[in-house]
């Protein structure tokens, strides 16, 4: 199956944001609300999007109590957004929990979590106190969010091959870290073009800055979806 693209609308400016999901909508890609664009408009932005039909990833990275982020995620549920993150590292508690909270639910959005960001490298991990080589990091955290009820996770595409083959192909990836290879870096330090996401069996690549800071974003996109259809053929 071909991977679906969430397209980071990481912006606070609410008519950007609307411009760039109206141009792209008619390709359904998935959008992805995150802290920017949350924080300064809030579960109106997430309520207006969805009026137009978009299938929004609440990207808020949750990762506290588990009570505290339970009721966060149900409140999420209950907007009706599709998919939304918890960071692996609030632990096996934290993960059960929040599913249980959506137990009542006929139909609830995909929970996914975040093991190691795709910005961090060894050395950054390292500096954090983690000694484990950073795939086997990952490893860990992917197993334990599938043992505590998780739909998958959020990875590099980097890992995808590593946690499809020991976690199960259904076992969700979602992949930050996409960078085609006319787009700059930026923060990001794992990355894989989107031809060998693809090719690695990613099922979300979340692309922000690629599609989003072009100067036409449509164009991104259109050669973004082009390369991934190529490399999968
Ligand atoms: O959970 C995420 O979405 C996420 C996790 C991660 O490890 N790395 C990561 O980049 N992200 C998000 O994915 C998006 C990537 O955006 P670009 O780097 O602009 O393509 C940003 O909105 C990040 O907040």
């Amino acid at each position: 199956m071909s991977s679906t693209i969430v397209v980071a609308l990481d912006t606070r400016d609410r008519l950007a944001a609307k411009s760039i999901v109206a141009e792209l909508a008619p390709h359904n890609p998935w959008f992805k609300v995150g802290k920017a664009l949350f924080v300064s408009k809030g579960t109106a932005i997430v309520e207006e999007l969805m009026e137009n039909g978009a299938n929004i990833f609440l990207d808020l990275k949750f990762h506290d109590i588990p009570n505290t982020v339970a009721e966060a995620a149900r409140a999420a549920a209950d907007i009706g957004v599709r998919m939304l993150n918890v960071h692996c590292l609030g632990g096996r508690k934290m993960m059960e929990t929040t599913i249980n909270s959506m137990a009542d639910l006929s139909s609830r959005p995909l929970v996914v979590g975040v093991t190691i960001l795709t910005s961090m490298n060894q050395g950054d991990l390292d500096e954090v106190g983690v000694r484990e080589p950073l795939q086997e990091e990952v490893l860990r955290l992917a197993r334990l969010a599938r043992d505590s009820g998780l739909d998958g996770v959020v990875c590099s595409p980097q890992e995808t091959e590593l946690i499809k083959s020991e976690l199960g192909s259904d076992f969700l990836t979602v992949t930050p870290g996409i960078r085609p290879a006319w787009s700059a870096t930026d923060d990001q330090s794992r990355i894989t073009t989107p031809a060998d996401a693809a090719r690695m069996g990613t099922d979300y690549m979340v692309i922000g800055r690629p599609i989003i800071k072009h100067q036409r974003p449509l164009e991104a996109y259109e050669s973004i979806q082009k390369e991934i259809q190529s490399a999968v053929q």
